[in-house]
Parts: C-alpha cells; sequence; structure tokens
C-alpha cells in the first residue's frame, strides 16, 4: 500500500492560479483603463453571467465552443449548465433578446473571467482567462470592423503596450474557394490544416486544379500592402474574390481611422473559435508569441452581422510596466483621523495600528511597525513624516 502525499492547502487544480499583488493590481488598474476607452467611444457596458445553460450558451455560433466549455450540474434542477470560455457568444445572445430593440448600431463593453478547458500552448495564465472587449452589433462594413480596430488600438496605446501588430486574417475565403472550385468535401479538411501549417508541399500535393492559386494564397501574406498587393493579383471565383475585397476595404477603413497602425495580412490563417464570418484579427505585441487579443465579424444569434474585440487582461498585463502602488501611510495609534481621511482622499493608502490601547507603543515601536508593513510614511497625531 502506498501513503498519499499530505495535501498541500497551496495546491490548486491545474491550469488555476492565485494572482498576487503587483499582478493582480495591474490586471485590475488594466481592465479599468480599457473599459474607460471603450466607454468613451459609447460603448455600454454590460455584464452577462459567468454561468448558462449548456443548451443556450452551446446554441447557434455557440457550438463551436463546445470542447473548450467545463460542465457543471445544477443540484437544484439537475440541469447541465456551462462555464462561459468566451463572451462573445453571450453578447450575441443578448442582442437577440433583452437588446433586441435597443437602437442600432448597438455598442457594448464587457469584462470578466473564463474558463477553458485547454489553454493555448503559449499562454501562461492557464485556464481561468480574462477577456474585456467591445462588440458591435447592426452594421455590416469595412468601417465598423475599423472601428473596433481603432478602439482597441487606442486602449492598448493608453494602456502603454509598446508596439503592437494588427494580424488580420479572412477565414471563409478559403472554404468559399474550395467549395467554388468544387474540391472534394472530404479534402477539404486537410487542406485547410495544410494551410493553416504553412506546409506548401503538402498544398501542393492536395491542392488539385487550385494548387498554384492556393500557393499563391498561401505566400500572399505579410505587411498589410504588400500582401493586399499580391492577392490582388491571384485570379479567384466570385465568391472567394468578394472575400479577399471585403479583406482589402477594411484594411483602407483602419489606414483612415488608425493610420500609423502596424497591419498585416495572411488570407489563409485560421485562428480562434471557429464562429467567426468574416474579417478576423489577433493582436500581438511585437516580438511576443502570445495574443494580446482578438476580435472578428460573426452573426448575433438571430443572424444580425456583428464585429468585435477581446483583449485579454491577463496576457496584457505581462506587457507592461507593473502599477504603481499607491504610497503607504501607517497610522500610528493616536493618528488624527480627518488627516489620515485627506490622506487617502489624497491617494494615499492607510494602514491602521490595531493596537486596543492607544498609547501603548513608543515611537521606535511605530516605527518598526511601519518599516515592517511597508509603508514610506508614518503619522503620529497630525504630523506625517517620512521614513528614511
Ligand atoms: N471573443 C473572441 C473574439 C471576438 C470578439 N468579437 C468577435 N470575436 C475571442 O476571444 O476569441
Amino acid at each position: 500500500m502506498t501513503d498519499d502525499p499530505p495535501f498541500s492547502p497551496a495546491l490548486l487544480p491545474a491550469g488555476f492560479v492565485d494572482l498576487l499583488t503587483p499582478d493582480a493590481r495591474t490586471e485590475a488598474e488594466g481592465v479599468a483603463t480599457l473599459m474607460r476607452v471603450f466607454a468613451s467611444h459609447g460603448y455600454d457596458r454590460v455584464r452577462p453571467p459567468l454561468m448558462e445553460f449548456e443548451e443556450t450558451l452551446l446554441a447557434g455560433s455557440g457550438a463551436t465552443l463546445a470542447d473548450q466549455s467545463f460542465r457543471v450540474m445544477d443540484p437544484d434542477t439537475r440541469k447541465m449548465m456551462v462555464l462561459r470560455p468566451d463572451i462573445t457568444p453571450q453578447i450575441a445572445r443578448m442582442a437577440a433578446t433583452r437588446l433586441g430593440a435597443a437602437p442600432r448600431p448597438l455598442r457594448v463593453s464587457y469584462s470578466g473571467a473564463c474558463v477553458v478547458v485547454m489553454p493555448a500552448a503559449a499562454e501562461e495564465s492557464g485556464r481561468q482567462i480574462m477577456q474585456a472587449g467591445i462588440e458591435l452589433i447592426g452594421p455590416d462594413s469595412p468601417q465598423a470592423d475599423a472601428e473596433v480596430m481603432s478602439v482597441g488600438a487606442e486602449a492598448l496605446a493608453q494602456l502603454g503596450v509598446p508596439e503592437v501588430s494588427f494580424d488580420l486574417t479572412m477565414p471563409p475565403l478559403v472554404p468559399a474557394l474550395l467549395e467554388e472550385a468544387s474540391i472534394s468535401p472530404s479534402v477539404r479538411p486537410v487542406l485547410m490544416r495544410a494551410l493553416d501549417r504553412k506546409d506548401a508541399a503538402a498544398v501542393a500535393e492536395l491542392g488539385g486544379s487550385l494548387s498554384e492559386t492556393l500557393i499563391a494564397l498561401l505566400r500572399a501574406a505579410g505587411p498589410a500592402e504588400q500582401a493586399l498587393d499580391q492577392l490582388a493579383h491571384i485570379s479567384l471565383p466570385p465568391r472567394a474574390r468578394a472575400f479577399s475585397e471585403r479583406l482589402a476595404a477594411t484594411v483602407a477603413a483602419v489606414r483612415k481611422t488608425a493610420p500609423a497602425l502596424r497591419l498585416t495580412v495572411d488570407p489563409v490563417e485560421f485562428r480562434g473559435w471557429k464562429y467567426h464570418t468574416g474579417v478576423c484579427v489577433t493582436v500581438f505585441a511585437v516580438g511576443r508569441a502570445e495574443e494580446l487579443g482578438r476580435g472578428g465579424r460573426y452573426l448575433s444569434s438571430d443572424n444580425e452581422p456583428a464585429c468585435g474585440l477581446t483583449f485579454r487582461p491577463d496576457v496584457l498585463f505581462r506587457t507592461i510596466p507593473p502599477a504603481q502602488p499607491c504610497p503607504r501611510v501607517y497610522l500610528a495609534p493616536d493618528a488624527d483621523a480627518q488627516v489620515a481621511a485627506r490622506l487617502r482622499a489624497e491617494g494615499h493608502a492607510t494602514l491602521a495600528a490595531l493596537s486596543s490601547t492607544p498609547h501603548a507603543a513608543g515611537p521606535e515601536q511605530n516605527r518598526a511597525e511601519a518599516q515592517r508593513l511597508g509603508c514610506s510614511h508614518i503619522l503620529s497625531g497630525a504630523t506625517c513624516t517620512k521614513l528614511d
């Protein structure tokens, strides 16, 4: 018989972590900054719930979330519930239900925790992820796509994220092309995987009459204008052509609203959830592998056009300097309450001495205690002194 090792209270389930200061503070302040920028562009905040019925959340476009969803049984009704792995499908549901009669364009913002079964390999955040984003429901236009991207870029600039790249893709282009060229449905998924892996040899072998076109698409990736120029020279059937023109129109619209934004295009890349129906974007910090955010065009629960962008504050906070703590002031037992209140109003944190006998501790003990608690100042009576 083997003895189980003693259970450690520090042990957490795989993929779930405690976030301490300063990380937790940087993340929270980062979310607040993002939400402020979103609100300043008219994106009204909503707060969908953490859990929903499986049959609601995983219906329609939510079906693509099934593999990544933790399920829980409601002990009361015995119905299956899902912990949301993504907030966008909840907004898609709200837009078709309680917000169905709200004026369009409908602009909403949100933030909250989600839980995924398998986080992306490059991510250190684990299975509990944070999302903060915006959704723009109603218009189906390059200007709407451009708005979410430029608002997103502004939010990142406010956060102080250095050098970001917005990488644009058009996931429905290749499926439309394969369908229009009557490529056998059994070959399509293998071919799409080969394209996604950028495996030119496999694409050439599997692509049949489309090989040349697909290889040309594979090569038409890189800085936006250059990639679009290559794309424009590839002969495509009507639906695939329409998707590539829409990609070009979106880039042109983004250039108008955010001229300095670093944009790349990859017409054969597939990333993220599979509910997108048009232009998609992945946001990276230049030189880093993990995604800072993702977005794209999709249909709301009653097939209304929509697009959005979701940032990942838990990833973002690793790219910015830690949020500065407020200066800490130790309140000696005799500290003046009004002065302490004024210090808090001015942005200090005050740490009260928890002694029941106010005058028991001498000045030396107070100083030692202040230092032990990481305070830079001490308030005794109405006098605030800096510790050296
Ligand atoms: N919520 C999606 C991105 C998205 C927002 N709106 C549309 N798509 C994701 O995190 O991958």
